[in-house]
């Protein structure tokens, strides 16, 4: 097969903004990243200045584009931190408000007074999501009902809502396309899973006008063009999804049963369920894996909201480290956890427990606690989390035999392995870890035809490691049952 047909893929994270070119083997030939900052505007509130986004995502577009021939480039895939909510005006396509995160807690109360008035059930029906913040439809709710002059606006059409896929996109076209994918429409609790449509009802009770919702189409379509003065040559669109159901694209997850794991900012579980929308009974989502040509694949998902977030806090909170990779030579030191333990819930707890006004604690302190038990206990904690969505998925009658990993965090061997110990389970670490970036360049490139079909793209997996269990049960029983312990001390919910 010709190597010569690049793909641009397009990671806009919660963090980073990053580009990396694929080639047609799905190896890496160009990779450029950018920071950008954070705001904490109040309690709780987490926000982004879309210019940021739109200004890191160009630079870095065209930094990882300058490094290839961009007249090889044939498509372009974009995926992104989801459920984050950007309204801007179609006229000017400026932002009204900045984008309101996922990690976002300001709607928590307008989530209990839906709950209160009974629409706990309509809503898990029919957009597989819980009533949390975490989702777009209240945040969108928030910023037109905040934002003066907003809401006749929209009613008015003269505004556009998007997740940041729809808002990229929307730029990238120079506003001629607002579109996003069904991935991402399935994160704003105002999509219908089961009929893949906005749902009406759902729109009445988050109170979202259908004129600011953008056309929701297949992961692989042609999703319009960039403009040509963007980077010298008009690039196809042909990709986007969300960037936990981009993973699990990138990791080949392609069959009923097989699950992958992300840790990055936060960490997220995706269980390929197949044509089968399925329930949980505790406290999973059900959320569009991927459509192609018309038809979803469904999956069930686990949300932990801090996983690599935790290092961060260690770091830039704390001071205790000064780079994240340090934290597997300072573990490695340890002789166990010294019954400290860690519940990261910085920003409330996701699944299964959803309890957004829940917060983080440390148990267990003695005199001789250091730096080096509470690096230990942030990165425990991650996999104890994981093992609380695992837990949830057996008592819906699935137990994974094996596990596919990627993130940053999972760079960490230490981490890995403990993660393998906690599960019980073999947990496979992939070849290619920027599986997010993979998935999105593998929509485009099934698009502009470079792959031909899934099990063509499945059969480009490569596992690097794979970690098996080495713990005793008696010893996973104790830590186990000592972090439920310390779970149920901080629930408010
Ligand atoms: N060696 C390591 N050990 C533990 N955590 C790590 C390591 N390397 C990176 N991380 C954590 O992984 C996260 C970065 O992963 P990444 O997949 O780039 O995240 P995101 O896409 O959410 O920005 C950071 O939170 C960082 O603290
Ligand atoms: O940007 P990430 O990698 O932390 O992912 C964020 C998720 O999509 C939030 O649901």
């Amino acid at each position: 097969m010709s190597q010569d047909r690049l793909i641009l893929a397009i990671d806009q994270g919660t963090t980073s903004s990053r580009a990396i070119v694929f080639d047609e083997s799905g190896s890496i030939r160009a990779v450029a990243q950018q920071e950008f900052p954070q705001h904490f505007p109040n309690d709780g509130w987490v926000e982004h200045d879309p210019e940021d986004i739109w200004d890191s995502t160009l630079e870095v577009c065209r930094a990882a584009l300058s490094k290839v021939n961009i007249e090889k480039v044939v498509s372009v895939g974009i995926t992104n931190q989801r459920e984050t909510t950007v309204v801007w005006d179609r006229a000017t396509g400026k932002a009204i408000y900045n984008a309101i995160v996922w990690q976002d807690r300001r709607t928590a109360a307008i989530c209990a007074g839906l709950r209160d008035a009974g629409h706990s059930e309509t809503v898990t029906e029919r957009s597989g999501l819980l009533l949390d913040p975490y989702f777009s439809g209240t945040k969108a709710a928030w910023i037109l009902d905040n934002v003066e002059g907003a809401r006749a606006k929209a009613e008015a059409g003269e505004l556009a809502f998007g997740t940041i896929d729809s808002f990229l996109l929307w730029r990238l076209t120079g506003g001629q396309v607002h579109a996003t994918d069904a991935t991402n429409a399935s994160r704003t609790n105002l999509y219908n899973i089961h009929t893949a449509q906005w749902d009406p009802k759902l729109l009445e009770i988050f109170n979202v006008p259908e004129a600011i919702l953008p056309t929701v189409q297949d992961c692989a379509s042609d999703f319009g063009q960039t403009e040509a003065s963007l980077f010298g040559r008009s690039l196809p669109i042909g990709g986007i999804a969300g960037d936990q159901q981009a993973a699990a694209i990138g990791q080949c997850c392609f069959e009923p049963g097989m699950i992958k794991s992300t840790y990055g900012t936060g960490c997220f579980v995706i269980l390929n369920t197949g044509e089968k929308a399925v329930r949980s009974n505790n406290r999973l989502l059900t959320t569009v894996g991927y459509r192609l040509d018309g038809k979803t694949t469904y999956a069930i998902e686990g949300a932990i909201f801090v996983a690599g977030a935790a290092v961060q806090w260690l770091r830039d909170g704390l001071g205790l480290i000064k780079s994240a990779s340090e934290t597997e030579d300072l573990v490695k030191s340890t002789d166990g956890n010294h019954g400290v333990y860690l519940v990261p819930a910085f920003t409330g707890l996701g699944a299964p427990y959803w309890d957004p006004d829940a917060r983080g604690a440390i148990f267990g302190l003695t005199r001789d606690t250091g730096p080096k038990e509470f690096v230990r206990a942030a990165l425990e904690s991650v996999c104890y989390q994981t093992f609380d969505l695992f837990e949830a998925m057996a008592e819906d009658g699935v137990r994974p035999k094996a596990l596919r990993v990627d993130g940053g965090m999972v760079s960490n061997d230490w981490v890995t392995q403990y993660l393998s110990d906690i599960l019980n389970i073999e947990v496979d670490r992939p070849v290619i870890t920027e599986t997010t970036a993979l998935g999105a360049a593998y929509l485009a490139g099934l698009q502009a035809g470079i792959f031909e079909s899934l099990e063509d793209i499945a059969s480009k997996w490569g596992c690097e490691r794979s970690f098996l269990p080495n713990m005793e049960d008696s010893d996973r029983n104790r830590l186990t049952a000592n972090w439920r312990d310390a779970v149920s001390r901080i629930r408010k919910n």
